[in-house]
């Protein structure tokens, strides 16, 4: 792409294709998961998450949403169990949403679609040596997505909110620490899980999603701010950062397999 991909419809999603073919191939995400074609598997193991809260590195505007960066040269923040095999170490969480409260998420459940949907990324560090080969391998990455639902404040989002307005514009970024993300995860671990990618370019399929069945809360002011972040840098004309999320794509020859009955 002449201009880098984005979300406007001249670089969006239906045009991602054209610089990144894999757009059109067998495991894409995010998807719609309908619970009624889940199978619950019974093989499937509980989810084992243990974040370190001192692994907490910096937040940055990367243009296409934010990220919370966490130090990932050993095991001291991973992901076990589930659908993985192994120990998958936490690179980064970030966020997609909408321009409002009734679109957001990138996965969709039976249709439904939630103003926001957290998405926490570990790299497969048992087999691979770097988060980049990782992402390159068709087992490299497992992304834990969260859904988030309009209700009461989440103090705990509060303080990455609190760090927004130093991060407002493109490449603009701080220090974040001492944050445990595991605050921001329900209280049921339930799962749905399948074979997918990156939603975002270059696409590759090499993620592990593993969509967590129940919300967190987020309150519309919240939203809000969430809505007050610009794609654009400084000295660009603004635009907000809203509807950073790609549509549901085409199941294929997938299933989809439920933790829970
Ligand atoms: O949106 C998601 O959660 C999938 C996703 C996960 C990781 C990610 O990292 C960026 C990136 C990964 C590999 C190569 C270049 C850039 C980009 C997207
Ligand atoms: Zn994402």
């Amino acid at each position: 792409m002449a201009h880098s991909w984005g979300y406007d419809a001249d670089n969006g999603p239906d045009k991602w294709g054209d610089h990144f073919p894999i757009a059109h191939g067998p495991r894409q995400s995010p998807i719609d998961v309908v619970p009624s074609q889940a199978q619950y598997d019974p093989s499937l193991k509980p989810l084992s998450i243990q974040y370190d809260p001192a692994t907490a590195k910096g937040i940055l505007n990367n243009g296409h949403s934010f990220q919370v960066d966490f130090v990932d040269s050993d095991d001291r923040s991973v992901l076990k169990g589930g659908p993985i095999s192994g120990t998958y170490r936490l690179r980064q969480f970030h966020f997609h949403w909408g321009s409002s409260d009734e679109h957001g998420s990138e996965h969709t459940v039976q249709g439904v679609k939630y103003p926001a949907e957290l998405h926490l990324v570990h790299w497969n560090s048992g087999k691979y040596p770097s988060f980049g080969e990782s992402a390159a391998q068709p087992d490299g990455l497992a992304v834990v997505g969260v859904f988030l639902k309009i209700g009461n404040a989440n103090p705990h989002l509060q303080k990455i909110i609190d760090a927004f307005d130093a991060i407002k514009e493109k490449g603009k970024q701080t220090s974040f620490s001492d944050f445990n993300p595991a605050t921001l995860l329900p209280g049921s671990l339930d799962f749905w899980t399948y074979d997918g990618s990156l939603t975002t370019p270059p696409l590759l399929e090499s993620v592990t999603w593993i969509v967590l069945k129940e919300t967190i809360s987020v309150s519309a002011e919240q939203m809000a701010r969430f809505r007050s972040l610009l794609f654009t840098g400084d000295g660009e004309a603004p635009c907000h950062m809203v509807d950073n999320y790609r549509p549901p794509q085409p199941l294929k020859q997938r299933k989809v397999r439920a933790s829970f009955k």
